[in-house]
C-alpha cells in the first residue's frame, strides 16, 4: 500500500468507529476485508488510527471536522506535513480536499480542547496534577513506550537484554523498577519470541511493576489479589517472594488466562471464586488493583478517554469505596491492604483512601507510589494501608 492508500484506509476505520465501532474490532475487520495489506501496512493503518484517537479532539479543529477525514487531515496539520501529499486523489489515496477542507483551521477554544482532554474532567485532572497537567496532558497525545517486566522467577536483568538481543529485540533497563526494561527496537516481535513464550519476560508497564515493589511482600506470606483480571500484578508479585498466592475477580471470565501465564512464568496462583473466598482464612496482604477511569494509561486505550461521562467515573468511585470496604475484612490483624490504581486523579486516589481512613479506626498508612505519564511510565498510584494488630 502506499503511504495515502494506509491513510485512506485510517479514514475508513476511524469513520467505523466515530459510528461506535470499538477499535480493535474495526481494525481486525478492516484486516479481514483487505488480506492483501501486508504486516507493515496493518501496522502503519492501526498507528495512523490510534495516534487519531489518542488526538482526536485537537486533530479534530485542526482538520475541521470530526470524522475520519478531517482527523487525518488534523494529523497531517498537527505533524506539519502539506495535506495535498496525501489528499492527492491518486491511486488509493484520499480524494483531494474540498474548498471547505482548505481553509485554515480555527484556534483552540480551550487548554482542554488543545490538550485533548474531555471538558468536563479537565478540572479534576488539572487540580490532580497542578503543575504537571499540561505535560501530563500532551504525554497521553503521544504513543505509550513498551516495557518488559523481567521474570525474576526464571532469569535476570542482564541475561535478560541479553536473550532478547539475540532475537532482535533490543532492551535498556528503566528506572521505575528494578525488573522493567524499555524496548527501543524489535516491540513487534516479543509475542511471537521464545523469551516471551519461555516466561522469561513479560509485557507490563515499568509503573504497573513499581506498584509491586512498594508491596510490603515476604517469603511465606499469604498474599490475595483481589481484582486480578489478567493477573499482571499476580505473576509480579510471586516474582518478588516465594509467597502463597490467590487471585479473585468479580467477573472470574477476566482470569481465564491466568493459569496458562502462570505456567508459562513457573509461578503457583489459586484461583479463589466468590464462595471460596468467604472461607477463605485471612490474608497478610489484600492487593485491591480497583476498576477506575484509566486515565493513567489514556495513551495505551485512548478511546476510554472519550468514552468516560461523569456518571461512569462516580459510579467507579463508589465501586473503588466497596472494594476497599469488601477487601479491608479479608485482611488479619497485622497484615496490609494495598489500593492501587491506573489513575492520576486524586478523587480516584487519596480522595478515596482518606474516606477510607475516616470510616475505620484501627488502620494505618504505610508505603505510597505516584507515578505520572510525562515521567515515561503509565500514569499509576498506590498507598498501602497496616491493620494494626
Ligand atoms: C484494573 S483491573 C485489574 C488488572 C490486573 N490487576 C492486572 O494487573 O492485570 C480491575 C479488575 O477488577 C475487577 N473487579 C471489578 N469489581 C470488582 C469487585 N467488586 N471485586 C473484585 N474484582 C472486581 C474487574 O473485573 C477487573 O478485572
Amino acid at each position: 500500500m502506499t503511504p495515502a492508500a494506509r491513510q485512506q484506509a485510517a479514514i475508513d476505520i476511524l469513520d467505523l468507529i466515530l459510528d461506535g465501532e470499538a477499535a480493535e474490532k474495526a481494525l481486525t475487520s478492516w484486516g479481514r476485508r483487505n488480506r492483501y495489506a501486508g504486516s507493515k501496512d496493518r501496522a502503519a493503518v492501526r498507528d495512523h488510527v490510534f495516534t487519531a484517537l489518542r488526538c482526536r479532539r485537537s486533530f479534530a479543529v485542526l482538520g475541521g471536522a470530526q470524522t475520519g477525514r478531517g482527523l487525518v487531515l488534523g494529523s497531517l496539520r498537527a505533524a506539519d506535513i502539506d495535506p495535498a501529499t496525501v489528499f492527492s486523489g491518486q491511486g488509493y489515496g484520499p480524494a483531494p480536499l474540498t474548498e471547505a477542507e482548505n481553509t485554515a483551521p480555527a484556534a483552540f477554544a480551550s487548554d482542554a480542547e488543545r490538550l485533548d482532554i474531555p471538558d468536563w474532567i479537565w478540572p479534576s485532572f488539572s487540580n490532580s496534577l497542578a503543575d504537571a497537567a499540561e505535560a501530563a496532558a500532551r504525554a497521553l497525545q503521544s504513543r505509550a513506550p513498551v516495557h518488559l517486566r523481567v521474570n525474576l522467577l526464571r532469569s535476570n536483568r542482564a541475561d535478560a537484554i541479553e536473550a532478547l538481543a539475540e532475537e532482535g529485540i533490543i532492551c535498556v533497563p528503566h528506572a521505575a523498577s528494578e525488573t522493567a526494561l524499555e524496548v527501543t527496537l524489535g516491540g513487534r516481535k516479543i509475542r511471537n519470541s521464545d523469551c516471551f513464550a519461555d516466561g522469561l519476560v513479560e509485557l507490563q508497564d515499568a509503573a504497573s511493576q513499581a506498584v509491586v515493589d512498594t508491596l510490603p511482600l515476604q517469603d511465606g506470606m499469604r498474599v490475595l489479589d483481589f481484582c486480578a483480571g489478567g493477573g499482571g500484578k499476580s505473576l509480579a508479585m510471586a516474582g518478588r517472594a516465594k509467597i502463597d498466592l490467590f487471585a479473585h475477580d468479580a467477573n472470574p471470565i477476566r482470569m481465564n488466562d491466568l493459569p496458562q501465564r502462570a505456567q508459562r512464568a513457573g509461578a503457583d496462583v489459586t484461583c479463589l471464586s466468590e464462595d471460596e473466598l468467604e472461607k477463605a482464612e485471612l490474608f497478610d496482604l489484600v492487593l485491591c488493583d480497583v476498576p477506575c477511569s484509566g486515565s493513567g494509561s489514556w495513551r495505551r486505550a485512548p478511546e476510554g478517554k472519550w468514552r468516560l461521562t461523569r456518571e461512569m467515573l462516580d459510579e467507579i468511585r463508589l465501586s473503588q469505596r466497596q472494594i476497599l470496604e469488601d477487601a479491608s475484612k479479608l485482611v488479619r490483624p497485622g497484615g496490609h491492604l494495598a489500593y492501587a490504581t491506573c489513575s492520576m486523579l486524586d478523587e480516584e486516589n487519596s480522595v478515596q483512601i482518606q474516606s477510607f481512613l475516616d470510616k475505620h479506626e484501627g488502620w494505618s498508612r504505610g508505603n505510597q507510589g505516584n507515578w505520572q505519564v510525562q515521567a515515561g511510565t503509565d500514569g499509576f498510584f498506590v498507598t498501602v494501608l497496616t491493620l494494626i494488630g
